[in-house]
């Protein structure tokens, strides 16, 4: 197991470059089942669950290898296997994108259900029920979905009863090869989901309406090779921002796109931040300390729930009290007991969490429990007094591409060790 040392100190100053989204090249690679022939992924980011989704991919009987840097070169035109099983979905909950293309080119998907995770119970009963409305016969069985259909799926209209972006993402990809039109209802509109519709068109689908509540996807008979490259992380520039706001830096986040951070951007210029964009570059100054800011998480367009911990830190040692209220998930606050043991004063009161900023945190030794929880720790190492340690980091190497390396280049004194016993 490994773990992070982290003193503190030190503003953040300089650039930092933003990898791939790891939310946009997941489902991306799934949607690579979908073609006959080869293609090839660019600006993917370099993480556990990449390299999870690959290891799947190559069970199915897909060849996959990195081609370059960042670049993984795909042939899906020999699928052997229509089975994901429980070992690999239980380390990444995202594999249950498979099932759509699965089921949509073979007629045929057997996927472990991927059960609860740390941050709540996150059913997938709508996948199910939309690829029902498609057509599909499904059943669960012995812990596994098994989904069967005779020749193609056939387009539909569904309505989702809640927003959901792997919901949205598995349906949308099931469509691409459904004969006929389907239209989702009440879709998710992250700029995850347009990447993916933009790489379902690269490949010769008819996906429109991505980015509105409402997608129509016109079914084609097959899709075929394509390059293309991932969107940037506009989670990991939002984590790195609120770090160099936590410490009063002054930093640049290169290739990433301002357009996808709307409300958070305007969070942190609430917190007193000094915001910069260019076309793919967003600056950030922070000169005092950070005013607290109240957040309420939704779909997007509103406040992203990726982005509520690393906000509790920011509310943390901020001037003033706050409220963050999280309406996505059941049990998105596991990084606040660990931040109440560095000193912070925040209360919980069922889904929302009131902060009452403090002058200075303390280090302490912590445990990341989830991804997002790990990066709100790691930024609180950054301006505790003394040394922190953040235990089982393997929860932020799932969505962070090297974070201490970039971390280090912006000037931070954050090391990553094996812990020995
Ligand atoms: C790989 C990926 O892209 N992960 C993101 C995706 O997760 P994910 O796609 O799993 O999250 P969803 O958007 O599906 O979940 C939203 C809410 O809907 C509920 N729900 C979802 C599906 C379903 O069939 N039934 C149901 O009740 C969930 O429990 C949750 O309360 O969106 C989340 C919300 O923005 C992000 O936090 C995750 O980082
Ligand atoms: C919750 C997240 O990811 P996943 O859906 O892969 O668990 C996340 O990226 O914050």
């Amino acid at each position: 197991m490994e773990a992070f040392r982290i003193n503190s100190g030190n503003k953040l100053h300089g650039d930092v470059t933003i990898s791939g989204a790891k939310n946009a090249a997941l489902p991306i690679l799934f949607a690579t089942i979908l073609a006959e022939t080869p293609l090839q992924i660019s600006n993917v980011p370099k993480l556990n669950d990449i390299e999870t989704t690959i290891k799947l991919l190559t069970e199915l009987g897909v060849k996959a290898s990195w081609s370059a840097d960042n670049a993984i070169s795909f042939d899906a035109s020999n699928i052997t296997n229509c089975l994901a099983p429980y070992d690999l979905v239980k380390t990444m909950r995202a594999s249950i994108l498979v099932l759509g293309p699965l089921l949509a080119r073979f007629g045929h998907a057997e996927v472990s259900l991927p059960g609860g995770c740390a941050i709540g119970a996150r059913p997938v009963d709508l996948h199910i029920q939309g690829l029902k409305l498609m057509g599909a016969d499904i059943s669960v069985e012995n812990g596994y979905i098994v989904a069967k259909n005779d020749g193609r799926l056939k387009g539909a209209t569904i309505f989702m009863d809640a927003v959901s972006v792997t919901g949205t993402e598995n349906l949308m990809m099931a469509a691409a090869l459904a004969q006929g039109t389907t239209i989702i209802e009440n879709a998710a509109r992250e700029p995850e989901i347009v990447d993916l519709a933009n790489f379902i068109n690269a490949m010769g689908g008819k996906v429109t309406g991505e980015g509105t509540d409402t997608l129509t996807i016109e079914g084609v008979e097959s899709l075929s090779g394509a390059d293309y490259a991932v969107m940037p992380d506009r989670i990991e520039t939002g984590t790195f921002l609120v770090a160099a706001a936590v410490t009063g830096g002054k930093i640049r986040c290169l290739n990433t796109d301002p357009t996808a951070l709307d409300a958070v951007l305007s969070k942190l210029q609430e917190a007193g931040a000094i915001i910069t964009t260019g076309d793919d570059w967003i600056g950030l100054e922070m000169n005092d300390k950070p005013k607290a800011v109240n957040i309420r998480t939704a779909p997007h367009p509103a406040f992203p729930t990726d982005m509520q911990a690393q906000f509790v830190t920011l509310n943390a040692i901020a001037d003033g009290t706050a409220t963050t209220v999280e309406t996505i998930f059941e049990n998105r606050f596991m990084h606040v007991p660990e931040l109440q043991r560095m000193g912070a004063d925040i209360k919980l009161e069922g889904n929302t969490a009131i902060s009452v900023g403090v002058e200075q945190l303390t280090a302490a030794q912590v445990m990341a429990t989830d991804l997002r929880a790990s990066a709100s720790l790691v930024i609180a190492g950054l301006v505790a007094s003394g040394e922190t340690i953040v235990d089982r980091i393997y929860h932020i190497d799932r969505g962070y591409q090297h974070i201490e390396d970039k971390l280090q280049l912006l000037g931070a004194d954050i090391k990553r060790y094996k812990v020995t016993n």
